[in-house]
């Protein structure tokens, strides 16, 4: 479970430019929940998701994941139990690695590991069985660059990637954001398939609406650092994009745009 009590960010604390994005804030996720989080640019999706990775941090607050306070714990140590999937498939991703090596880097995540030239056959050949059913012809070209790769195809290497090791939470920022319909499509599925099997908790921020509404068994709508759609269960299951719509343009007559 991941609990956030209470959190005050501010951002440019003391300037005149302070600003106040999360006033006691508290969200919880349960174990195994697909949350969908949608919202307006600026309303505070992508620091949501960095205060739980810990790469910013809170004014006040606590952040705990399985009843364990982590609001101080670097955030070297909080990414072995969380894997993160950014907009820009270059990102959690070495381009200048191959396929195999990247792989054997996520392997060894966490673990004091030395960066040998060589990969354990046996782990090689469970690399393969990972990026074969993907069907991307990956499983070929495991001795290839990863920067040489399409988008779709890096992208799909760093889902494998952030879910190979056991994770506590599966974080996706935007991770179709930047590819074509049809390979975004093809990730999305696979994002479903791989936290289905694996029953991850999962946080994913999308600006596709439909996306949000067909995945995932929680949605969040966010508007000025506070939660302003909180739907599961049945509510969930019967939201259709035009309800979220609705109130995407409710809060824009609110703001005057
Ligand atoms: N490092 C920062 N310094 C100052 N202000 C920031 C910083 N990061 C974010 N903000 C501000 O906090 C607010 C929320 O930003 P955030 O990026 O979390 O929104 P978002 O919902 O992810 O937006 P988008 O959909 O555009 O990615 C915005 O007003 C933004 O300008």
């Amino acid at each position: 479970m991941i609990e956030l009590k209470h959190i005050h960010k501010y951002y440019n604390a003391g300037s005149v430019s302070e600003m106040c994005l999360f006033d006691d804030f508290n969200l919880t996720i349960q174990d195994g929940e697909f949350v969908s989080i949608v919202g307006s640019n600026g309303s505070g999706k992508t620091s949501l998701l960095n205060i739980i990775c810990g790469s910013i941090g809170v004014d006040r607050g606590q952040i705990l994941i399985g009843g364990e306070d982590i609001t101080r714990q670097k955030d070297y140590l909080r990414h072995r139990s969380i894997g993160r999937v950014y907009q820009d498939p270059s990102k959690g991703t070495c381009g200048h690695m191959t396929i195999l090596e990247n792989m054997a880097l996520a392997d060894n995540k966490g673990k004091p590991y030395n960066l040998g030239m060589s990969v354990k056959k046996s782990r090689e050949d469970y690399y393969r069985e990972l990026l074969l059913p993907l069907g991307l012809g990956l499983e070929d070209k495991m001795r290839t660059q990863v920067g040489s790769l399409s988008g779709g195809q890096r992208q799909a290497v760093a889902l494998l990637m952030a879910t190979m090791t056991p994770i506590d939470m599966l974080i996706l920022d935007e991770h179709t954001a930047a590819l074509d319909p049809k390979t975004a499509e093809i990730i999305m599925e696979l994002t479903g398939k791989i936290v289905a099997e694996k029953h991850l908790t999962t946080m994913m921020v999308t600006h596709n609406l439909r996306y949000a509404v067909e995945y995932g068994d929680r949605l969040l709508m966010m508007h000025q650092g506070q939660a302003i759609l909180d739907k599961s269960g049945k509510e969930k299951k019967n939201l259709a994009v035009d309800d979220i719509m609705g109130v995407f343009n409710e809060i824009s007559v609110e703001c005057g745009n």
